[in-house]
């Protein structure tokens, strides 16, 4: 488990959203210039798409090599491939369609008029997680550089809701969801031992509804009350907020003492 969560904030979502993609673009180059490739999961949401389109503006956008870059998804919703509401056809349109990736190293979670029922998509994802770790990543899922994650008004994040099964999940890496209390109800999510796996895990909170979700999370609740909690990273967690969704943190964690 990583130190403590670190915290940055920023006076507004758009820039927290241009600063998260600039860290991201220094992380991943950093990554494929230490180890020749990068490994990135995204999120969805409004926070997840919005740095997305932040990244696709970014002056620096193609210092990434796109064409060596692993990207994986925390969850999706289990809809038809296409379907708007996709996290998949969503990151698509703020970015991934504007950038020279390889299609082979992108790895969208499978949609409902595939092969599969959603129990089984989730198996199948793990099996190409499990097909992608090496002997160097020590578990099933390869060492992601960054896992990020959208934390919702509940701290859920993923499609990891409070008290709901698949946040109790120890073993498998990525399991369905049914009866989600966000639409759509049927999806497919990483679990906490996969997000687990990254070297860094960004959780992305940005906007009032979600201050009172950071200041559960960061304030010591369990992470089946508040899945958010147990969202960390092997070396390294880091919560980029705005000043709204920060606005209700204990003044212990915010703001800094001054030194
Ligand atoms: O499929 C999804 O809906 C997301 O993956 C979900 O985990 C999202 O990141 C949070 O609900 C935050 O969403 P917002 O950023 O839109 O509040």
């Amino acid at each position: 488990m990583s130190a403590a969560p670190q915290l940055v904030v920023h006076r507004d979502k758009e820039l927290m959203a241009q600063a998260a993609a600039a860290r991201l673009i220094t992380k991943i180059v950093d990554a494929q210039s230490a180890r020749g490739s990068a490994s990135v999961v995204l999120t969805g949401g409004r926070n997840g798409n919005g740095l997305l389109a932040a990244l696709h503006a970014a002056p620096a956008r193609d210092a990434v090599d796109w064409g060596r870059l692993d990207l994986w998804w925390g969850d999706e919703r289990f809809l038809p491939d296409g379907d708007p509401e996709r996290n998949y056809t969503q990151a698509k349109e703020a970015l991934l369609d504007a950038v020279p990736l390889d299609p082979a190293r992108v790895h969208p979670m499978p949609a409902s008029d595939g092969l599969f029922e959603a129990d089984a998509a989730a198996e199948a994802y793990a099996a190409e997680l499990a097909n992608a770790a090496g002997p160097e990543d020590h578990g099933p899922v390869p060492t992601f550089d960054v896992l990020m994650l959208g934390v919702g008004p509940d701290t859920h994040v993923a499609s990891l809701f409070p008290e709901l099964p698949a946040v109790r999940e120890t073993e498998r890496t990525v399991v369905g969801v049914h009866g989600a209390p966000k639409p759509p109800p049927t999806r497919t999510t990483l679990t906490l031992p996969a997000i687990r796996a990254a070297r860094e895990v960004w959780l992305l909170a940005a906007g009032e509804d979600k201050a009172k979700a950071a200041a559960i999370a960061l304030s010591g609740a369990g992470e089946i009350q508040a899945p958010a909690a147990g969202a960390y990273g092997r070396s390294r967690t880091l919560w980029l907020l705005d000043a709204a969704a920060a606005s209700q943190l204990p003044p212990e964690l915010y703001p800094p003492a001054v030194a």
